[in-house]
């Protein structure tokens, strides 16, 4: 297979392929690198070579770099298993805590000069060899978690490897990692759990409202937890302090909304609670213009919203006009209101073709929502 150069060299071995195997696999196969799968489930190897990850191992392989993506509980154990059986490879991990992985790899007494964990900070709420996409992580950050027993020399590898996938590499230690994706990650994770809860036993027809704001807010809910509950139970310390700041932030907004619904006159300004609510929504404002790239879009794309009438064959005749016009449709989100008779269809496109596909479509007498 021809690719673009990579920096590394391979073989790479991928061991656990499932979302993030997969993924790194198809990558690097991409680049033409030389890739081995393997997997406690001998099925998932077969769905990964099906795709075009990689190949099964030999007995005289000598991997270059080995990449550990199996779930956190058993991160540790595979590694040190894999520091054994190779010898001369070096070793990293892509789990989402860092430092009890260090911690038990060094307590096994595991050669660590050759091994330094890592962490791509891109992933998506489906698990297994099927979910795996070559670009999960073009221009997202990926830390390396750097240790004193490696040399620079030896990490150089897992380097290569993140900037040969289109990451952005960061160095931290594994406890600034983990504090920092407590907040970034980890506690997010359960808001969004514990809001798409409140759904479980409320009214379809108040379901059936759900629009953008609750789908973004709920969307990795859908994680799967088994995973989660490792990562939470490895990372519990730093994500319980994120959630003790969301619970003081949530009894302040309790107490606005308790007096606004006290207040007799609550059309009033400069009341207490008004300007507490105030408060909280401009620090939202402000929290997320923090966040780097566009909030909720896919950096990589421009998104558009077509409205397509609920008829027949609409959806199929959009697609095939795009088609026509020779545009690259690189995602398609249909978003459909229960009762509603217009289907709004979110397409993704490459940012410099947003301009030509919009008018394109406009000429031929499409609705653009925005
Ligand atoms: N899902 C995400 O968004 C995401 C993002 C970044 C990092 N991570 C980390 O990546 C790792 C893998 O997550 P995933 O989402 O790809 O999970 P996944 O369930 O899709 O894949 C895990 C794979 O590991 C295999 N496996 C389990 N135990 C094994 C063992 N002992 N030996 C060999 N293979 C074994 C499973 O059969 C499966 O194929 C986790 O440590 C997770 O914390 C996940
Ligand atoms: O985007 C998603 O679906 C993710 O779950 C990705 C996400 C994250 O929280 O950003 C989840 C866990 C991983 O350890 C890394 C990335």
């Amino acid at each position: 297979m021809t690719g673009p150069e990579s920096r590394l060299t391979g073989p790479v071995r991928v061991v656990g392929v499932g979302l993030l195997g997969t993924s790194i696999a198809l990558g690097l196969r991409a680049r033409g690198v030389d890739v081995i799968l393997s997997d406690a489930s001998p099925t998932n190897v077969r769905i990964a070579m099906d795709y075009g990850a990689g190949r099964s191992a030999g007995d005289a392989d000598e991997p270059q770099l080995i990449v550990v993506c199996v779930p956190p509980d058993v991160t540790a154990s595979v590694i040190v298993r894999e520091l054994s059986a190779y010898p001369r490879s070096v070793v990293t991990d892509v789990a989402s805590v860092k430092g009890p992985v260090l911690a038990a790899v060094r307590a096994a007494g595991a050669d660590v000069t050759r091994y330094v964990g890592s962490h791509p900070l891109a992933g998506r709420e489906k698990g297994g060899p099927m979910s795996g996409r070559a670009d999960l992580f073009l221009g997202r950050p990926w830390v390396v978690a750097g240790h004193p027993d490696i040399s620079y020399q030896t990490a150089a590898a897992v380097d290569d490897l993140v900037l040969d996938l289109g990451a952005t590499l960061v160095e931290m230690t594994a406890e600034q990692h983990d504090s920092s994706v407590a907040l970034v990650s980890h506690a997010p994770q359960l808001v969004s759990t514990l809001m798409a809860r409140r759904l479980v036993a409320a009214p379809e027809a108040a379901v059936n409202l759900a629009g953008g704001g609750l789908r973004d807010v709920t969307r990795v809910a859908s994680s799967d937890p088994g995973l989660w509950v490792q990562i939470l139970g490895a990372n519990a310390g730093a994500t319980a302090d994120v959630l003790r700041g969301v619970r003081d932030d949530l009894d302040e907004v309790l107490a606005a909304l308790d007096a606004a619904s006290a207040d007799v006159d609550a059309a009033a300004d400069g009341t207490p609670w008004r300007r507490a609510l105030a408060e909280t929504l401009a620090g939202g404002n402000a929290g997320v213009a923090r966040i780097p790239g566009k909030h909720g879009q896919d950096r990589r794309y421009a998104q558009l919203v077509v409205m397509v009438d609920d008829a027949p064959g609409e959806l199929a005749r959009l697609l095939t006009e795009l088609g026509e016009d020779g545009v690259n449709l690189e995602d398609l989100r249909l978003e459909h209101s229960p009762g509603a008779q217009i289907g709004l269809a979110e397409i993704a496109v490459l940012p410099e073709t947003l301009d030509t596909v919009t008018s394109a479509l406009a000429a031929r007498g499409w609705r653009i929502a925005g």
